[in-house]
């Protein structure tokens, strides 16, 4: 059985969500601590949602230098699948695995709702289990969920089609171009903003639905084959 990570900081909230939500795909899940320092041969990653080291100085920008995160990015560069949620996206872009910066919500409020996503890349290693184009609807819920990158690298992301997911209808934060979640290169590591791992089961899932649970299946599917 794949052994997927999930990594707790101080601060984290919804890692017992995610390893509900590794459990629910099929894989067992690995608790990995903010200081370890190995990664207990774990097959993928997942970064957690919540609020490490509180949010001080910027969401994210504390828990990069978590020693856990010098494995995470060695096992990023081996193709090691990596999935950061939401604050997990946050310490993505402050560890430079993925490029741009998560901001202040443009309307200065938290938001919590569930949230339609295009799925616009189905072929990272998240994502295999959707198709391209189509409509999920996922949680979303934080303070500091606007995604900015200078223009040339939004010119890149779009150009190289490494815009996962993007908002439909109103654009929740103002992200740059509704921009909801994005992948680096290999196509490897993902983050985004909602949270996949609260869509997994019909009782709690947004109307029922599990939409979220593609993420970790997908996974899956991209380490067996
Ligand atoms: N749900 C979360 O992971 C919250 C992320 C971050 N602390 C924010 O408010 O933006």
């Amino acid at each position: 059985m794949s052994r997927i990570g999930v990594v707790t900081f101080p601060g984290s909230l919804d890692d017992a969500d995610a390893a509900r939500a590794v459990r629910l795909a099929g894989a067992e899940p690995v608790a990995l601590w903010h200081g370890d320092h190995d990664l207990a041969g774990v097959d993928a990653i997942v970064l957690p949602g919540g609020f490490s080291y509180g949010d001080y100085l910027r969401c994210g920008a504390i828990a990069r230098f978590a020693p856990i995160m010098t494995e995470v990015v060695a096992a990023s560069e081996r193709g090691v699948p990596v999935l950061g949620i939401c604050n997990g996206f946050q310490i993505l872009c402050e560890s430079h695995l993925l490029p741009g910066a998560l901001i202040r919500n443009d309307h200065r409020t938290f938001v919590c709702r569930d949230q339609v996503l295009a799925v616009e890349n189905a072929s990272t290693a998240w994502t295999t289990d959707f198709e391209s184009g189509q409509h999920v609807t996922i949680p979303l819920k934080n303070g500091e969920g606007s995604f900015v990158a200078d223009a040339q690298t939004i010119e890149r992301l779009e150009g190289e089609g490494r815009v996962v997911f993007r908002y439909v209808g109103a654009n929740p934060n103002g992200s740059v171009n509704a921009i909801a979640g994005i992948t680096n290169e290999r196509g490897n590591v993902v983050g985004l903003m909602p949270h996949p791992e609260h869509a997994v089961e019909e009782l709690t899932g947004p109307s029922g639905g599990t939409d979220g649970l593609g993420l970790f299946t997908s996974a899956l599917t991209a380490l067996v084959s």
